[in-house]
């Protein structure tokens, strides 16, 4: 999995694999007498408390942005019902007689906002960037990540997490360091190539394009981690495990009716137990071979750089062996599935576009070389117009990492009180027709803008400044702000050499009868955009 469907169940009450928790808890109302005593009590206080936060905010003069009205007890959970959490939220705020584009949610006794346009998300990612630094203190990770403050991703924000994420960027993504490693991509990479061929039969069957470039990324964030393939490990079951567990439950908006979580929290318990099984052994073989070699000798991995904390003389820079398993899970759940997601998505897209392929392949084979690689790629202006245009419309992440606030806070006339949460819709952003034109169409050309050149009066190409950086918040599929994602750089440089490499290599084809438009475009998974059928397409060697 990949840690962001941790929201899976956010009131969404589970992805379609997996039951509903909130059904389930509606149902046992039905036959349980006891539990409505409960609940009415719940309900009589939850109206107290929601009456006079109401009062309290208008009393200060700001008032809490509009969204749909609130369920007594479980607020707007039951609105949210649905498979894709970022689609359900771009239709209430964004459809006709929408809520608009800061929406206000109540999440069981939670308040929430959700912004749903490149305004409202610079005012949460940078504007009160510091205010909403913080992550919502979710059970999945005191039971499944190591707890709440032991890594980075989950984490408050605090000194130990800015420690951490420093040795993220310090030491784990930096450009020198990703250099060093690149040999690994290459490899993962020239493995998938022969692979897809010998699947395919020479070209003549289909392949799932997902499952094989996900295979792809889990060797290389393995490889780039422990230095060894994660078949080795079954390290793509454990990921997928992780996707399914890594929920929101009823506790995390309702503490009061946390007894009826008992059933989940034993198996989110199971999978931390699972999780350490593979982790320790790894880790106990590593710090025998530091024993046994010279420092020379030793594996260049990102476990490498990690252990060699464990022992720092300077007690504010050493690492505990907690929090260097919380590091590596970080890494494994949040590097495995989110370039893989682009990827399958930029070569459905390429399908359904076939000039845009074309295109690519002309700039590609311009550069006349073997295996395309990072140094390429930057040479490429339009592979980098197709990579944006596919976050753009397919943000793996779609609503990013929700923050909290930890202050009270006013944005434009709406007054947020400290603890509410905030999600920004990346994917509503990135189809806000007030930001991109014709939203829905899958045109890389719209980021290289014409103008008016003013001496000839000729019309000149001009590359626009929009970047998936953090710096356009019209454009942010990897966050922005203190807790924008650190691992870009590698998530960039995976998507963007495998799709070149993709099409550099071969055509792509759709098995016979079926055409570019019958393609399900659907995703799956509450908030993750996971195709939902995956895309079974026959690579051409070129
Ligand atoms: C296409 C690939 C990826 C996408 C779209 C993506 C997206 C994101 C997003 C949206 C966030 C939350 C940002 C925010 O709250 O503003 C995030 C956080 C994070 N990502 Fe990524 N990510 C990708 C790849 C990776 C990779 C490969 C790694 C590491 C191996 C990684 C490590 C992290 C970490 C450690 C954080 C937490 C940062 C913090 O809370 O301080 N990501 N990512």
């Amino acid at each position: 999995m990949e840690v962001f469907s941790y929201l899976t169940s956010i009131l969404c009450f589970g992805d379609s694999r997996r039951p509903c928790r909130f059904i389930f808890f509606t149902n046992t109302m039905q036959w349980h007498p006891v539990l409505w005593t409960a609940a009415s009590l719940i309900f009589c206080s939850s109206l107290f408390l929601w009456f006079n936060r109401n009062r309290a905010g208008k009393e200060k003069g700001g008032r809490f942005p509009p969204g749909p009205r609130p369920w007594p007890l479980l607020g707007n959970l039951p609105v949210l019902n649905g498979n894709c959490l970022h689609r359900v939220l771009f239709n209430l705020a964004c459809g006709k007689n929408g809520y608009g584009p800061l929406m206000g949610l109540r999440l069981g006794s939670r308040l929430a906002v959700v912004a749903s346009d490149a305004y409202y998300a610079r005012e949460i990612l940078s504007t009160h960037d510091r205010i909403f630094a913080t992550r919502p203190h979710f059970a999945f990770a005191d039971t499944i990540f190591y707890g709440y403050n032991s890594a980075v991703i989950f984490s408050s924000y605090n000194p130990k997490w800015a420690r951490l994420r420093k040795i993220y960027t310090l030491e784990l993504f930096t450009a020198k360091r990703l250099r060093e490693l690149e040999f690994v991509r290459q490899e993962e990479v020239k493995d998938l190539i022969d692979r897809l061929q010998e699947e395919s039969a020479a070209g003549t069957k289909e392949v799932d394009v997902g499952k094989a470039v996900s295979d792809m990324t889990a060797n290389t964030t393995s490889r780039l981690v422990f230095s060894r393939k994660a078949e080795q490990f079954d390290l793509a079951g454990l990921v997928q495990e992780l996707e399914d567990e890594t929920t929101v439950i009823l506790r995390d908006f309702i503490p009061r009716l946390a007894f009826l979580d008992i059933k989940k929290m034993s198996r989110m318990k199971r999978l931390h137990d699972r999780i350490d099984a593979f982790l320790n052994p790894i880790l106990a073989a590593r710090r025998q071979l530091i024993r046994s070699l010279p420092p020379s000798e030793l594996p260049h991995d990102f476990l490498q750089v990690l252990l060699s904390k464990e022992s720092c003389e300077n007690e504010d820079e050493r690492l505990t062996s907690h929090e260097i398993k919380g590091m590596l899970l970080d890494i494994l759940s949040a590097g495995v599935q989110t370039s893989a997601v682009a990827s399958e998505w930029a070569i459905t897209e390429l399908i359904r576009n076939p000039l845009c392929l074309r295109k690519l392949q002309e700039e590609i084979d311009s550069m006349k070389k073997d295996m395309i690689t990072d140094n390429d790629t930057s040479q490429m202006p339009y592979l980098q117009d197709v990579v944006k245009e596919v976050f753009r419309l397919h943000a793996p992440a779609p609503l990013l990492v929700p923050r909290v606030s930890t202050e009270e806070c006013r944005i434009g006339d709406y007054l947020l009180p400290k603890g509410t949460l905030a999600f920004v819709n990346a994917f509503a952003i990135g189809r806000n027709e007030v930001h991109w034109e014709r939203p829905e169409e899958f045109r890389p050309e719209r980021y290289t803008q014409h103008r008016l050149d003013p001496d000839g009066g000729q019309m000149k190409q001009n590359k626009t400044t929009v970047d998936i950086h953090g710096q356009h918040y019209e454009l942010v599929p990897f966050g922005s702000g203190r807790r924008m994602c650190a691992g870009i750089r590698l998530g960039l440089s995976m998507v963007t050499v495998s799709l070149a490499n993709l099409v550099r290599f071969f055509d792509w084809e759709l098995p016979k009868g079926i055409s570019p438009d019958a393609i399900d475009m659907a995703e799956k998974g509450a908030i993750s955009t996971s195709k939902a059928t995956p895309l079974l397409a026959i690579p051409k060697r070129r």
